[in-house]
């Protein structure tokens, strides 16, 4: 049975579509990122989920039990949902402890207080049972409201943006920890986030998101290598188009010679453009070299030159032990790499 199931969901403000037809499907002990830009309806979605909102149209399904339509709605008390905000929303006046067992109301004191331990046993909190919110860092916070969205058992737990307010150097840890924290108690969850590098390190799979509707699902690896519209490719990383064409499935001409593709190219028209990322680009002194370097950064194991390309710029790194000589003809080279082509 599907975790959740989200099928033609719709959502409207003064009358304009922010969630548009939108199906997606989250399979048990999965993460899912719901991944877009600012205002593309990531936190409309994941209210619908919750029931904060009612649907316009369309149906939420929780494992396999439907929260609205044909005259029903299931309030999210009622929804076993765990949620986990960027701010962490911590109550101030009650202890660690105090703000773990919230949830737990219906349960003896003594399996409160267990569940409670395990918990903080959990998140390597132990010791700070007693401590206020504000005697703790951010991420010892957001600790805190992991272990009190998990502490009741919920079928699902939602993420809004909850690594945000972390300190970047901290983030990819706790990042992993409430990953192994998630996967160890096998529940499912969304997690909102506008942040690529967060998505791929914390998720399973990601949904980008577009003005309202999902462009594509899958996993990251598989979304980088074979994005299916130039708005997936770009989202995911920086890059330049470069006009292109089709030899065979396995390999494309540019003007700066021929690319290998790592993945089958399919069945596509023969002329397009490439879009192409700096990692997959090296540049070398060449006598008949013609690419322009507007300027370099030195940045210790590198430089960054800034080159000018069919109309467009892009940075690409380079190793410090090996310079380029600005005053002599520059080159540009396309390594073998899963060509994101698009005709
Ligand atoms: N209460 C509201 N009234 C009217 N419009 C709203 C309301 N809440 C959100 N919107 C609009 O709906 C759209 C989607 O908002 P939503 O918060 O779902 O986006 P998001 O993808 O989560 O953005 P962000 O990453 O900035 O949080 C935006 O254009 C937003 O301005």
């Amino acid at each position: 049975m599907h975790s959740l199931v989200l099928e033609n969901l719709s959502y409207r403000y003064d009358g304009e579509a922010v969630v548009d037809s939108l199906n997606l499907t989250v399979e048990q002990n999965e993460i899912v990122c719901l991944l877009g830009a600012s205002g593309c309806g990531k936190t409309t979605t994941l209210k619908a989920i919750a029931g904060l909102i009612e649907p316009f149209q369309g149906s939420v399904s929780i494992l396999g039990k439907a929260m609205n339509g044909n005259g029903t709605f299931v309030p999210p008390q009622k929804r076993n949902i765990g949620m986990m905000f960027q701010d962490y929303a911590l109550f101030p006046h009650l202890t660690v402890a105090q703000n773990v067992a919230f949830g737990l109301t219906s349960k003896s004191k003594r399996e409160r207080q267990d569940r409670v331990a395990e918990m903080l046993h959990l998140v390597q909190l132990q010791d700070y049972s007693d401590r206020f919110p504000h005697e703790l860092s951010g991420g010892q916070q957001q600790r805190v409201a992991i272990a009190r969205a998990l502490a009741y058992k919920p079928n699902l737990l939602l993420l809004d943006e909850p690594f945000s307010n972390i300190d970047a150097q901290v983030r990819f840890q706790l990042i992993n920890d409430i990953r192994r924290i998630i996967k160890d108690q096998q529940v499912s969850a969304i997690f909102v986030s506008h942040s690529k590098e967060e998505a791929f390190a914390f998720a399973d799979r990601l949904a980008i998101m577009d003005k309202g509707k999902i462009a594509q699902v899958g996993e990251p690896r598989t979304l980088f290598q074979r994005p299916k519209s130039k708005m997936v490719a770009e989202f995911l990383g920086q890059g330049i188009y470069i006009p292109a064409q089709r030899v065979n499935g396995a390999s494309v001409e540019t003007q700066f010679g021929a690319v290998k593709s790592l993945v089958e190219l399919g069945d596509l028209d023969a002329k397009g453009e490439m879009y192409v990322r700096p990692q997959h680009i090296t540049l070398e002194n060449a006598e008949l070299g013609s690419v322009k370097i507007l300027n370099q950064r030195f940045m210790g194991t590198e430089y960054i030159y800034r080159v000018a390309l069919e109309g467009q710029e892009l940075e690409i790194p380079h190793p410090a032990h090996e310079p380029l000589d600005l005053n002599q003809p520059i080159s540009l080279k396309i390594k073998a790499h899963a060509v994101n082509f698009f005709s």
